[in-house]
This record gives structure tokens, C-alpha cells and sequence, in this order.
């Protein structure tokens, strides 16, 4: 990994950024986990929030659309202005103002990353105004490096970040001792088998990932976590080469049985898809269900979640390309 290049201001002070300089960047929704990969896997979702960016003349404003419009700040303590602005300072440049506009489609608190999708916004938003401003040369590799590790940091979540950088399926690892303050992050992208279909199965009710993070016991037993070593292993070999091996592959035992008293309804559906032999998941944190099949199996996803009714349900391709930004 290389540190970025940034042309820092005298010491203390920081270069602000030229007015009207703009850029637009798109995120993809992820899904974490995917059963036994718990804390590493990671799925991205074509159901990307887009952020527009522009130096502005004075004060922070964000016009929210979409999840979070009624209920997000619009100042500076918008998670996306925030984060861009702490970036934007660590390599020693500020704004005279920013004026953000977030067109957000990932739901919000239903364990589709909409936090680490946000944070990975605020940092791509940040590297790209720098680019484009021309104070700052890194190749694309090393920016997405950068907002892993970044996004890593602030949020805790690699197996969110991975995806939302590179999309397509990912492994994440953090090295160091700590794995809310890690050393480094490093992450894998594998192709997805071209059969794969991801169907995210959303609730209306939302589960906050703290609360979910609460339930999980300090130490499982040995044959549990065998058991989901071994999936975990035969997951990475459904997902890229077996489908029909997707419904063995995704049986685990350190997190979702764990969680179900905070999301009964979703323990539903997962047992009435998994016994109708569709591989499904708790989403993430939960409590959205993630569903990995095939196209002609959609039909049947769709109707047992219907049959329980309360679900949205999206057919999503996934997303190969991870976080994209432009000048604008
Ligand atoms: N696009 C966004 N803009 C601003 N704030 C956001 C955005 N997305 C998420 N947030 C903040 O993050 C909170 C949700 O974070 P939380 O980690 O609980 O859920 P999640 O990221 O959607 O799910 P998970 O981490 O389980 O996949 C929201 O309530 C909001 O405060
Ligand atoms: N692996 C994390 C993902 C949170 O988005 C968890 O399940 O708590």
C-alpha cells in the first residue's frame, strides 16, 4: 500500500480548495457476511446512493432525497459532509463552503452498509474534489486503498467497506490488535459465479447494528465454530463456481441464531426460504434477508415473502464496479 500524495499548507493552516470545483460519485449498497464469512464477506448490490459535491462560497448545506431526507441533519454533522471535510483537512486542505446534494436509495439501519456506503461517499467525494483540484496525485488503486483503510477506521466494518470500494464479492482482514483501530486492511475480490442472482428481502422495521452487535456471546462453542469454518470455505467455492452448493455452503452457527430475538420476523422468512431450499441469509446486521439463487428461483423468493407479507423484495444484479467517482 502507498500513502497518497497530498501537497500540504504551511504548517496549521489549510489550503482551502477553489469555488465551483465539483464532483459526483455513486456507492453500492452491501451485504455482509453472507452467512459464515461473519466480520469478512461481503457482497455489493447494484442499489447505488449518488452524492454531488461542489466547493461552495460559505457554510455547509445538504439537500437530503430520498431514505433519511425528514430525518437527517443538513449541516456539517451530515455524516457524508463530515467525513469529507475531516478528509479534506487530513491532507491539509479545507472549503470556504460545501454544498451537498445525497440522493439516497440504500435504506437506512436494515444491514445494507448504509453507514459504511455513506462514510466511503464522504472519503471518495474528498479524494476526487483533491484530483480534480490537482493537488493531489494517486492512481485509482491507491485512493481506494486509502478509503478502505479510512472507511475501516471510522466505521469498523471491512466487510461493509470492501465491497462498497470494489464491489463485486469480497474477503476482508485487519491486521493489529485491536480491530477497531487496525494496523492495515487489506481485502480480495472474487468473480461471482454469472448465475448468481442477490435478492434482498427489506422490512420496514429497522435494527440498529449496535443493538444487533450486543447479542452476540463473548466465546461459541468449538463444533460451532468448525462447523462454520467449513462453510465458509465451501461458500467462497458456491459463490464463484457451484451455485447448487449455495444452500449447504450458507449454514452457520455464530451469529443469526444469536440475533433472531431482535428480528423474530426475519428468523421467519429465512427458515421458511432455507426449508423451500433457497439459501438465504440474515442481511448484514440484519434485519433485511439476503437471498443467494438463480433467476428462476426469484419467482419463489418473491412469493414466500409474500405469503408473510411486510417485505420488500429487490432482484438485484451485483455490482461489479465498487464506488465511482467523476468531476462534474
Ligand atoms: N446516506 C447517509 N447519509 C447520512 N447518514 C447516513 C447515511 N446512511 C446511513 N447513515 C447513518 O447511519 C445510520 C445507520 O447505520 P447502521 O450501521 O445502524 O445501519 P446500516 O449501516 O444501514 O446497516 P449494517 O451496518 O448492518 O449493514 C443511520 O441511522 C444514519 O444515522
Ligand atoms: N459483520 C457486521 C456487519 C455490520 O454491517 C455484523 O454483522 O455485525
Amino acid at each position: 500500500m502507498s500513502a497518497p500524495v497530498a501537497v500540504p499548507g504551511p504548517t496549521g493552516t489549510l489550503t482551502p480548495l477553489a469555488l465551483g470545483t465539483a464532483v459526483v460519485v455513486r456507492v453500492p449498497a452491501t451485504s455482509a457476511n453472507l452467512g459464515p464469512g461473519f466480520d469478512a464477506f461481503g457482497l455489493a448490490l447494484d442499489l447505488c446512493d449518488e452524492v454531488r459535491a461542489e466547493v461552495g462560497p460559505g457554510g455547509v448545506r445538504v439537500r437530503v432525497e430520498g431514505h433519511g431526507a425528514a430525518a437527517l441533519p443538513t449541516d456539517g454533522r451530515h455524516l457524508v459532509a463530515r467525513v469529507l471535510l475531516e478528509e479534506l483537512a487530513a491532507s491539509g486542505f479545507s472549503v470556504p463552503g460545501l454544498d451537498l446534494v445525497c440522493r439516497n436509495v440504500i435504506p437506512h439501519g436494515r444491514g445494507l452498509g448504509s453507514s459504511a456506503s455513506a462514510i466511503v461517499a464522504g472519503l471518495a467525494a474528498a479524494r476526487a474534489l483533491l484530483r480534480a483540484a490537482g493537488v493531489v496525485e494517486e492512481t485509482d488503486e491507491q485512493t481506494r486503498q486509502r478509503l478502505l483503510t479510512e472507511s475501516t477506521r471510522r466505521e469498523g466494518h471491512p466487510d461493509n467497506a470492501a465491497p462498497a470500494v470494489h464491489g463485486g464479492f469480497t474477503i476482508a482482514w485487519s491486521r493489529g490488535e485491536d480491530p477497531t483501530r487496525p494496523d492495515t486492511v487489506s481485502s480480495v475480490r472474487l468473480p461471482v459465479h454469472p448465475h448468481v442472482r442477490a435478492v434482498v428481502c427489506v422490512p420496514a422495521e429497522e435494527l440498529a447494528t449496535s443493538r444487533a452487535r450486543a447479542l452476540l456471546p463473548a466465546t461459541v462453542p468449538h463444533a460451532d465454530a468448525a462447523l462454520t469454518a467449513g462453510r465458509a470455505g465451501l461458500l467462497v467455492h458456491a459463490l464463484t463456481s457451484a451455485p447448487a452448493l449455495l444452500l449447504d455452503a450458507t449454514e452457520e452457527r455464530l451469529h443469526q441464531a444469536q440475533r433472531a430475538p431482535a428480528m423474530p420476523r426475519t428468523a421467519q422468512l429465512l427458515a421458511d426460504l432455507r426449508a423451500a431450499g433457497l439459501a438465504a441469509v440474515v442481511s448484514g446486521a440484519g434485519p433485511s434477508a439476503l437471498v443467494l439463487t438463480t433467476a428462476e428461483r426469484v419467482p419463489e423468493v418473491e412469493r414466500i415473502a409474500g405469503v408473510l407479507g411486510g417485505w420488500e423484495v429487490h432482484d438485484r444484479p451485483v455490482h461489479h464496479r465498487g464506488v465511482q467517482w467523476r468531476t462534474d
